[in-house]
């Protein structure tokens, strides 16, 4: 059986006890690799050879740096088909969302910061009058930590990776353990590349053994992660007395405003799309759908056609709308949640039910589910079930809506749906969320500011505002004559 190694100073290592994970299909339940299941002395190994190579990597030229991390970005493209196979297998998610999706943004994730990094300017304060120059030089950390999810597996490793070594880092990183094999195949990439050895390692494991020992690590100065906020919370308490940089990104309850005045067939596309995308397994899935009165009857019934419509099966197939969720661990919270959503006075509107699919009877399927509630307190409404399941509510004002788009303790991204620029203008600076998309959804621009307020996270990731994060400030006071 194929077996899911660590990649430490260019080369790939059985983990140091020899102790593996199974790892597992998704759409068929079947263990079909051996995770190697690493620990600190693993993390150990990995961090030597992160420091051997900092002083090298860090004074390679931006132009060099650059032209690595650009190459990187090619061969993920041309290595798009296995790649995204690799993803589809190990995640659930259906093969043509990892081709069109995952797969190019991992690519466009080292393209940007290839380029971005050669733009990166610091700032100069002349203190006219003193005969006083400052000027502030942006150094990289050093040795940095990234520990990414399960649900856009190579997508959001990269997104903290490809920022960390364009501002001249060295990196210790860990993939999800539930969905581990895109990271391992970047290893290669790398080498291939010609991205010095120890400027990447990877490291595989559970959180609390391999994850945990990057964390703790007294010489890894800087973490960033994103994943649940449970973890969130407890990375923070280990990290923060000693002092690291932190970036958390985690979970989100995001509101979708429905006004009556929008284009109502968009929207009802796009609210079908950040609804059940991904199997629902995006934090930025518009898990909560607040609807104009006025529209709501006509609402609810088009939108439940629609999901209707949505094939669930092979995430091979072409047709296939939805996979399989990531684990039978998730799916099972999945459906604790529509349970719960029952006993608490939900109506579940369609899905709910496990699905069984011809050949793949042992796969984690679950039908897409949304579930009108009345009281927008209830637990289904407020906590984070990141799955296919939607909540729907009516409103009959604006304050009434943002009482309830706010009412929740997270706050990563809106959705406001609606013609009206003075409402768009007013409410966009109400919402409680690090992102607002307005007619739209999950439209990126890799420039801009991403990360949450309240508990979905501290920081932001994307453009610059990464290579800060991934940088130390240093002013420079230099009095002359
Ligand atoms: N981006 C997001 O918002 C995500 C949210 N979630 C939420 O979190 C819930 C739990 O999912 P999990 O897979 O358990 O996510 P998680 O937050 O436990 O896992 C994310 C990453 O953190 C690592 N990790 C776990 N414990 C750690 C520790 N003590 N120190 C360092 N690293 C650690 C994991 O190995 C993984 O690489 C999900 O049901 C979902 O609600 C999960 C994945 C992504
Ligand atoms: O950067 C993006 O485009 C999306 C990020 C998504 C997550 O962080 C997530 O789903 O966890």
């Amino acid at each position: 059986m194929q077996k899911i190694l660590n990649f430490i100073d260019g080369a790939y290592c059985e983990p140091e006890k020899n102790i593996w994970l199974d790892n597992y299909n998704p759409s068929n339940g079947e263990v079909y690799s051996k995770i190697a299941r690493s620990g600190k002395t693993d993390v150990a190994k990995a961090y030597e050879a992160a420091r051997s190579a900092f002083p090298i990597w860090s004074n390679t030229t931006i132009e060099d740096r650059s032209r690595i991390l650009l190459k990187i970005a090619t061969l993920i493209e041309k290595n798009l088909i296995p790649l995204a196979e690799a993803e589809s297998r190990d995640n659930g998610k259906p093969l043509s969302l990892a081709m069109t999706v995952d797969i190019p943004r991992a690519s466009s994730n080292f393209r940007f910061f290839a380029n971005a990094i050669t733009q990166f300017a610091s700032e100069a304060h002349e203190s006219i009058g003193l005969n006083t120059m400052n000027f502030t030089l942006r150094q990289p950390i050093g040795v940095v930590g990234c520990i990414s999810p399960w649900n856009l597996p190579l997508y959001l490793f990269t997104w903290k990776i490809a920022p960390a070594i364009a501002a001249g880092n060295t990196v210790v990183a860990k993939p999800s353990e539930v969905t581990p094999m895109t990271a391992y195949l970047l290893g290669e990439i790398c080498n291939e590349a010609g991205l010095p050895k120890g400027v990447l390692n990877i490291i595989h494991g559970t959180g609390p053994e391999a994850g945990q020992a990057i964390v703790e690590h007294k010489h890894i100065k800087a973490i960033s992660f994103t994943g649940g906020t449970k973890t969130g919370e407890h990375i923070a308490r280990t990290a923060a007395p000693m002092f690291k940089k932190l970036s958390l990104e985690l979970g989100g309850k995001n509101p979708n405003l429905i006004f009556a005045d929008c284009d109502y067939d968009k929207m009802l596309a796009v609210t079908v799309r950040s609804s059940f995308a991904n199997q629902g397994q995006i934090c930025l899935c518009g898990s909560r759908i607040f609807v104009e009165d006025s529209i709501y009857e006509i609402f609810k019934s088009d939108f439940v056609e629609k999901v209707k419509a949505l094939k669930v099966g092979d995430p091979f197939k072409t047709e296939t709308a939805m996979g399989a969720l990531v684990s039978k661990t998730h799916l099972e919270k999945v459906q604790s949640y529509i349970a719960l959503a029952q006993k608490e006075g939900g109506k579940i509107l369609f899905g709910g039910k496990q699905l069984k699919i011809d050949g793949l009877e042992k796969g984690y399927y679950l039908e897409p589910t949304v579930i009108e509630v009345f009281d927008d307190q209830c637990r289904v409404n407020q906590e984070e079930i990141f799955g296919p399941v939607v909540t729907l509510m009516p409103f009959s004002s604006e304050a009434e809506v943002m009482r309830m788009a706010n009412g929740v303790p997270y706050g990563l991204s809106a959705t406001l749906w609606t013609s009206d620029i003075n409402r768009t203008m007013r409410l966009s600076k109400q919402l409680e969320a690090g992102i607002v998309w307005v007619n739209t959804w999950l439209n990126r621009d890799l420039r801009t500011p991403f990360g949450g307020v309240k508990n979905s996270g501290v920081g932001r990731e994307g453009g610059f505002e990464a290579l800060r994060f991934f940088t130390e400030a240093k002013n420079v006071c230099i009095k002359y004559e």
